[in-house]
Parts: structure tokens; C-alpha cells; sequence
């Protein structure tokens, strides 16, 4: 076929594209109405995650799962913008990881609150500044973001969805030589990602390793001190205009974090694959058993737990603690509200949502 043939044929199916987008948006508008009658969320993620599904099965051409998820997502969000704008909180300056979460799954059309600690997002969310907020909560290699964690038990949030993301580490500064450098900023959990690069470069200098609030400001940080270097994303080192010394220094080539969508007042219907997640403050956690007797209630209903992570409860000088736990389900399942009720204050569930593999 002849160039100006094909160019003729794309411009064709883009003109019935945006037809077709245009009839969806009539569809999700009276959805839209419907839903407000009954006092719903327009955000529904099990509800995105069936339609992804349905389309992957349905897909016979060239576009791989990811091109699909993409390009949906896309149009969700546009949809749901249309319908009611929603402001999403994210731990910035702009180019860090979770920006990109948000981004990943709030598209470009949403409006973006950019904060400068995980605590301001929790903090927004819950004054509803933000409709949503993204917080990193655990990376494969290094454990949970303590506190992140922290902040679900002392907030009263809920847990919309999660995600994850690929996390890839770059090294950066001005500076044209690794002897001229004094100060490495990056963020806490970044810096534990890349512990062998460090120990190989730096481990005979006398540098120090600065943590600040997120690798987006360490990239900031290190534009404005050329004695410093940075470790964070590609993004950010194009973003802030810091050269790029060394790619990819992340100790795990599969090195993942997984983040959070908070909300207030957040309710997901079942879907086929759901995670709950909840904190559980047991009672006599000094007596022997107490923890075994918990997690038998879920080994006796086969439901399968995804984590279980302890965190101090900072009562007096006390070694005491209470639990994240995570398993897969939904919270309206007979076997999770049996174990539910049984508990029942001595639990707190954070959210039921579609489970990411
Ligand atoms: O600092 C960032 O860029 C963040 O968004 C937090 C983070 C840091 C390292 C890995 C994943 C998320």
C-alpha cells in the first residue's frame, strides 16, 4: 500500500475512534447518574480490572496486555475526570517513583497534589484536599516503608487499590569525578536497594550518605550542590538536568515496590482476585499462643496469607507489638467475617481490593 493510502486509512480509524470514545462517554455518563442516585463511588478498580481482563481475552492483534492496560486506563481516568475531577496526592517533588505510580494509574488528565513526605499525603487524604493519595508501602527487596505502615494504624484511611512498579536506580551528580563527591542524597529505602553498589564505590571514601524525603529531591538536591551526588530515577535525573555516572545500580535486577491508593470512606466491591488488608492489636500477645491461635483461624478456613509483618506499639518501654496482616480475600466472604466477628475490635480492616500478581 501506498504511504498516503495508509496514512488515509489511520486518519479513518482515529475519526471513528474518537467517535467511539464519544459514544462510551454517553454510556459512562449515565452510569455516572445512576451511581450518584445511589450515593456510589465513581472510581471502581475491581470494575477496571474485569474489563482489562475481558479485553486481554479478546485481544487477537498486535497490542501485548500492557499496551492494553495502558491505553484503557488512559481512558478511564479521562472518564472519570469528565464525570467528577479527582485530585490525587503523591510524595513528590515531581519525578519520584510514586509519581510515576500515580501516574500509572491516574493518567494525565488527573489533577496531581505534589507533597513532600509520605505523612502529608495521609494528612491530605484524610482532610479530603485529595480524593486519593499513592504511598510506596514495600519494596521486594528491602521490607515495608515503615511509615507508611504506621500511619494506616494511626489514621482511620482506606485502601482503595495497589499496584506495583518496576524500580530502577540511577547514580547522578554534576560532578565529573567520584572523588570530588562528599554528600549521596536518596531516600532511606533507596539506598538499602543499592547497598552493593555503594559498598564497591564508596565504601574507602569519606561520604556521607544524606537520606532525604524522596530521590526526586535528592535529584534536586544534587543539581544544586555539585560536590553531591543523587540516587534516583531516570525521570528525575532527566527532569532536574543531572548527568547520568552509572545506570542501574540497584542491587536486583527484579527489584519491585509496591504502593497504595488511600482514601476516606473507600469500599470495593468482590471481585474474582481480592487481598485484604487489616491490623490486627491482640491481647495478651505476651502469653504463648496468641499470635498461633490467630493465624489458625486462617489455616482452619484455607484462606491464604500474603503477609504478616510486626510493628512496635510504643507503649511505655515495652517490647509489644501489633500486626499487619495481609491475606487474599474479600472481607465479605463467610470464612474472612467469621474470623471478622470473632475478633472483632481487636481488628481494624483496612480494605478489600483487587489483588496485583
Ligand atoms: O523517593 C521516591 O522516589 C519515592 O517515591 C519513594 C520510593 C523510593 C524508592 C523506591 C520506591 C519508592
Amino acid at each position: 500500500m501506498e504511504l498516503q493510502e495508509l496514512r488515509k486509512r489511520i486518519d479513518s480509524i482515529d475519526d471513528q475512534l474518537l467517535e467511539l470514545l464519544s459514544e462510551r462517554m454517553t454510556y459512562v455518563k449515565q452510569v455516572g447518574e445512576l451511581k450518584r442516585s445511589q450515593q456510589t463511588i465513581i472510581y471502581r478498580p475491581e470494575r477496571e480490572k474485569q474489563i482489562l481482563d475481558r479485553l486481554d481475552r479478546q485481544n487477537k492483534g498486535l497490542l501485548s496486555r500492557n499496551a492494553i492496560d495502558a491505553i484503557f486506563l488512559e481512558i478511564f481516568a479521562v472518564a472519570r475526570n469528565l464525570e467528577l475531577p479527582e485530585r490525587i496526592a503523591y510524595l513528590g517533588p515531581e519525578g519520584s517513583f510514586t509519581h510515576q505510580a500515580a501516574e500509572s494509574r491516574f493518567g494525565g488528565m488527573s489533577e496531581y497534589l505534589v507533597l513532600p513526605t509520605i505523612h502529608s499525603i495521609f494528612e491530605s487524604v484524610e482532610t479530603e484536599r485529595a480524593r486519593f493519595g499513592v504511598v510506596p508501602i514495600e519494596n521486594n527487596q528491602e521490607g515495608v516503608v515503615g511509615e507508611t505502615v504506621d500511619l494506616l494504624r494511626e489514621k482511620e484511611l482506606h485502601i482503595a487499590a495497589e499496584l506495583l512498579l518496576p524500580i530502577h536506580f540511577a547514580f547522578v551528580s554534576q560532578s565529573d569525578s567520584l572523588s570530588q563527591i562528599r554528600r549521596i542524597y536518596s531516600k532511606d529505602i533507596a539506598f538499602r536497594q543499592c547497598s552493593k553498589f555503594l559498598r564497591e564505590y564508596f565504601e574507602d571514601q569519606n561520604i556521607e550518605l544524606i537520606p532525604v524525603e524522596s530521590t526526586s529531591k535528592a535529584a534536586k538536591l544534587a543539581f544544586q550542590e555539585p560536590d553531591s551526588a543523587a540516587i534516583c530515577s531516570h525521570i528525575a535525573a532527566r527532569l532536574y538536568a543531572v548527568p547520568v555516572l552509572f545506570d542501574n545500580i540497584n542491587d536486583s535486577d527484579q527489584n519491585r515496590t509496591r504502593f497504595l491508593i488511600i482514601s476516606k470512606n473507600f469500599q470495593n466491591q468482590k471481585s474474582h482476585s481480592d487481598k485484604t488488608t487489616l491490623i490486627a492489636n491482640l491481647p495478651n500477645t505476651h502469653r504463648p499462643g496468641v499470635l498461633f491461635d490467630f493465624l489458625k483461624d486462617f489455616y482452619d478456613r484455607g484462606i491464604n496469607l500474603t503477609k504478616i509483618e510486626s510493628r512496635p506499639l510504643r507503649q511505655g518501654s515495652s517490647f509489644r507489638y501489633w500486626f499487619l496482616v495481609e491475606f487474599e480475600g474479600h472481607y465479605e466472604d463467610v470464612p474472612v467475617k467469621e474470623i471478622l466477628d470473632k475478633h472483632g475490635n481487636n481488628l481494624k480492616v483496612l480494605g478489600s481490593y483487587v489483588r496485583i500478581s
